[in-house]
């Protein structure tokens, strides 16, 4: 055996789709959904001005998103891919009489006691979500388009995250008025749908084992990106 074959056959062999996909669905153990301070607001144990901090503060990722998606595809070389991904700047942006995803976020800052002009100013941003937001989307901007779709893969755990608020909000914090709860509700199939087309542009691309190896890696930058927001602002509203 010469030294090359050695090499070759010390590369791991790739998963096939299910195992890799398998693998990337594995990755939700580290899902924001699991951050204490996720916990809290799921078991009802934020204050009023924690729930207005998060919402704040969470409005910075929602005006980025469609700019990260702009940036997608830009770097976009086939057709059939950006004329899915258009979808998305689309859900968040409106259009036409569909207010869409920011103006969604806007009515849940109003419905927690945050007035738009306050919202929109981004005067409650906080350092840490500023920084960790920009990172998510310097990524999209400077990644190849089939690296910042598989970072857009959390959305595999989003609509859990969604249905939880959805039964838990209302119980446990009934001073938020409920149709400030639309944007979770609007969520859940459009994240089905997305997470559809980006697994399959995933699970395409990244076939070699390093390449998968490298997925995973994306993944976990983009759940870390989640978790640091949370860290954040969990400081800071203590
Ligand atoms: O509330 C959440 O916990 C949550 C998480 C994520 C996510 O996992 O990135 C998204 C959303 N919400 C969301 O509403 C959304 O539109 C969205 C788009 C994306 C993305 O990466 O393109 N993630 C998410």
């Amino acid at each position: 055996m010469n030294a090359n074959t050695k090499e070759a056959t010390a590369v791991a062999a790739p998963w096939d789709r299910t195992e890799f996909e398998a693998q990337l669905r594995a990755k939700g153990a580290g899902y924001h959904i699991h951050h204490p301070f996720n916990v809290k607001m799921t078991n009802g144990e934020l204050t009023h001005e924690q729930i207005r901090g998060w919402v704040a503060n969470r409005f910075y990722y929602q005006i980025i998103i469609p700019q990260k998606d702009g940036a997608i595809i830009s770097n976009c070389d086939d057709r059939e891919t950006r004329r899915k991904w258009v979808l998305r700047i689309l859900d968040h942006d409106g259009w036409e009489d569909n207010e869409g995803g920011i103006e969604a976020w806007t009515a849940l800052g109003k419905a927690v006691g945050i007035s738009r002009e306050d919202l929109w100013s981004l005067k409650f941003v906080v350092p840490g979500v500023r920084f960790a937001v920009d990172a998510y989307l310097n990524f999209a901007r400077r990644s190849p388009w089939q690296e910042a779709v598989c970072s857009s893969l959390t959305e595999m755990f989003a609509p859990k995250i969604h249905k939880d608020r959805l039964a838990n909000w209302p119980q446990h914090y009934p001073w938020i008025e409920t149709t400030g709860l639309q944007y979770f509700r609007s969520r859940i199939s459009l994240a089905e749908r997305d997470v559809e087309h980006g697994l399959a542009v995933t699970l395409d691309h990244f076939t070699t084992r390093v390449q998968q190896d490298r997925a995973l890696d994306i993944l976990q930058l983009k759940l870390d990106i989640l978790w640091s927001m949370l860290d954040a602002i969990d400081k800071a509203y203590p």
